[in-house]
């Protein structure tokens, strides 16, 4: 992959939680406009990974991280970018939709208020961002309603269009779909590769045949290393380690 083509970018990143090393020197590169998914067996640091990039362990005070998280380059933790700033531009996208105790409208509208985006442009963008993720047919007639009345696939797609709305870079997915049914699982897939044309999108999955329909690459992480990345046809069909090979045949994990 040549500078060019890569949107974001761990170079020997290693973190602990206290004493104990989650990240091993990790060095992973996402290329601009596909779709990455991680996969590894259950507590090997796909999350802790995701959640650097968008500066989400900068709360807690017993993380340790060392080594660089770019963003086209640009250092995440020591530019002068803001935590709000590499949020607005790395957008996320968790396992349990999270919807806010608001309306539809509102959980989109509130990104924008505090990103001071001007009242008379939000309507245009609210609508914009429901559109692109698949749910303004089924809602716009009751903006006003809770969204946590919303069905968990709805909600999933409301949570997509309130990344969106704020057309960010990047969007993170961490396990998007494990809280879904099959039918909502494929709207979201089908979401995600409509949305690889604006975004650049990592996803977390222990789903090997969701990797396998909506990624282009593939990166295996084991205890906290990566083991093996490339294109995901390889990484399935002509694995270069045993270890991964035992990991997408379902042997462990
Ligand atoms: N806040 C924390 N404090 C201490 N240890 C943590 C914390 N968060 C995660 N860990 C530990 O870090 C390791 C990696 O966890 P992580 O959630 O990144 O794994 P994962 O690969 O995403 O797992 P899963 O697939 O089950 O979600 C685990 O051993 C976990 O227990």
């Amino acid at each position: 992959m040549n500078e060019e083509q890569i949107k974001l970018a761990a170079t020997a990143a290693n973190l602990w939680f206290g004493r104990k090393q989650v990240l091993k020197n990790v060095s992973v590169a996402f290329p601009k406009n596909k779709i990455t998914a991680l996969i590894g067996p259950s507590g090997c640091g796909k999350s802790t990974l995701l959640r650097c990039f968008n500066r989400m362990h900068d709360l807690s005070n017993d993380v340790t991280i060392e080594g660089k998280f770019l963003l086209e380059g640009e250092d995440l933790y020591k530019g002068s970018l803001s935590a709000t700033e590499v949020r607005r531009r790395i957008g996320m996208v968790f396992q349990q939709a999270n919807p806010f105790p608001k309306s539809i409208y509102e959980n989109i509208n509130y990104g924008l208020k505090i990103n001071d985006i001007p009242k008379e442009e939000r309507q245009e963008i609210i609508e914009h961002a429901l559109k692109e993720s698949y749910i303004w047919d089924e809602v716009k007639d009751d903006l006003q309603k809770p969204a946590t009345r919303l069905s968990g696939g709805q909600q999933q797609r409301l949570c997509i269009a309130r990344a969106v709305a704020l057309r960010p870079e990047v969007i993170l997915m961490d396990e998007p779909c494990s809280a879904l049914d099959p039918i909502s699982t494929s709207k979201i897939e089908e979401l995600i590769l409509k949305l690889k044309k604006d975004y650049t999108i990592v996803i977390v999955t222990h789903n090997m045949q969701q990797a396998q329909r909506v990624a282009d690459q593939t990166v295996f992480m084991y205890l906290g290393e990566i083991i093996e990345a490339g294109d995901t046809s390889q990484i399935f069909d002509e694995p270069g380690m045993e270890l991964t090979k035992n990991y997408v045949q379902g042997h462990f994990g």
